[in-house]
């Protein structure tokens, strides 16, 4: 008898999108799969994240994991809280899609050309606290909604920007709108943006070996496993001020040989002495294996410099 795999995703382009990219995988490797939409009270819900929690988009998918209703969820990594859930494994980490953030502008515009009082939409603290690091005056206006409603925001002539994930944009075939994809240096993404989390229930094991040989990447694992750490130890939420990011780099060892590497850079919203928000920055690059430890060292730096007093969710 063959076993029809239940994948559980919300009603959202995006999420619809990433479903249908884990389940044409599973697919074209014989699986019959059948997509079951679940509706979670961040969809019905217009209140800033900061307010309704970080689990609002994942909690409703696990339930119905954990109630046997579904054998599979797949989230956007970044919206995962940092503690593991009881009785759910991560079965694979997918390739990442490019995880930097996007400018959606007006005109064409890039953000060293809009002037002074700019509107630019955001909800999210961290991309605030970057863009006013930035210095350019820009005013930013706090936006919610799906991807569309954000865009549309601009095109109405309502703003005259937003910052959107790349990866979101490109998954829905939106990536022609962006005028600017932000180099790290200026904007780090959130930890583990542009990848995916794809989980099943524990003890499910011929379906969590499957998902694993079928769709897990080893450089993603480690890159994302950095910057969780950061985010874990500095005990801040997704919609904290905290940016990091992990890239798999070349480096020679002690001998000059070519070895991989993990480099991080991240960054956490700092007091400055006068109540004011600042961002303070750090990087270190670590072996491979160690990707958890340089996530935590890294936060341990990130902290010394005076990271964390305003890094709570309410921010
Ligand atoms: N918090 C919303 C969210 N969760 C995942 C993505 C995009 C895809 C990704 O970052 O992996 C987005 C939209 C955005 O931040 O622009």
């Amino acid at each position: 008898m063959t076993r029809v795999i239940r994948m559980g995703t919300r009603g959202s382009k995006l999420a619809l999108a990433q479903t249908g990219t884990v389940a044409d995988a599973l697919r074209a490797t014989g699986a019959e799969v059948e997509i079951v939409q679940v509706t979670t009270p961040g969809d019905q819900s217009s209140a800033p994240i900061p307010t309704i929690g970080v689990g609002v988009f994942t909690s409703a998918l696990r339930e119905a994991l954990l109630g046997n209703e579904v054998d599979v969820i797949v989230h956007s990594y970044k919206d995962l809280p940092t503690a593991p859930e009881p009785g759910i494994t991560l079965a694979a980490v997918p390739p990442r899609e490019d995880p930097r953030d996007a400018l959606v502008a007006r005109d064409g515009l890039t953000l060293g050309e809009l002037l002074p009082g700019a509107k630019v939409g955001t909800g999210s603290p961290r991309r605030t606290a970057q863009l006013r690091a930035l210095g350019l005056g820009l005013e930013i206006v706090p936006i919610r909604g799906n991807i569309d409603t954000r865009m549309r925001k601009v095109s109405d002539g309502e703003l005259d920007a937003v910052v959107l994930a790349r990866a979101g944009l490109a998954r829905i075939g939106r990536a022609e709108a962006i005028t600017e994809t932000l180099d790290p240096i200026q904007m780090l993404p959130a930890p583990a943006q542009g990848a995916l989390a794809v989980e099943c229930r524990t003890g499910d094991v011929d379906l969590e070996q499957l998902l694993r040989s079928t769709l897990d990447d080893e450089g993603t694992r480690a890159a994302v496993t950095a910057e969780r750490a950061l985010l874990a130890a500095l005990e801040a939420g997704c919609s904290a001020p905290v940016g990091a990011l992990a890239e798999i780099v070349e480096d020679l060892d002690a001998e000059g040989k070519v070895v991989e590497r993990i480099s991080l850079r991240g960054t956490a919203a700092a007091e400055d002495g006068n109540g004011a928000v600042d961002m303070v920055r750090a990087s270190a690059l670590a072996d491979k294996d160690q990707a958890a430890q340089l996530g935590k060292d890294l936060a341990a730096e990130l902290l010394d410099l005076g990271a964390g007093a305003l890094s709570g969710p309410a921010q």
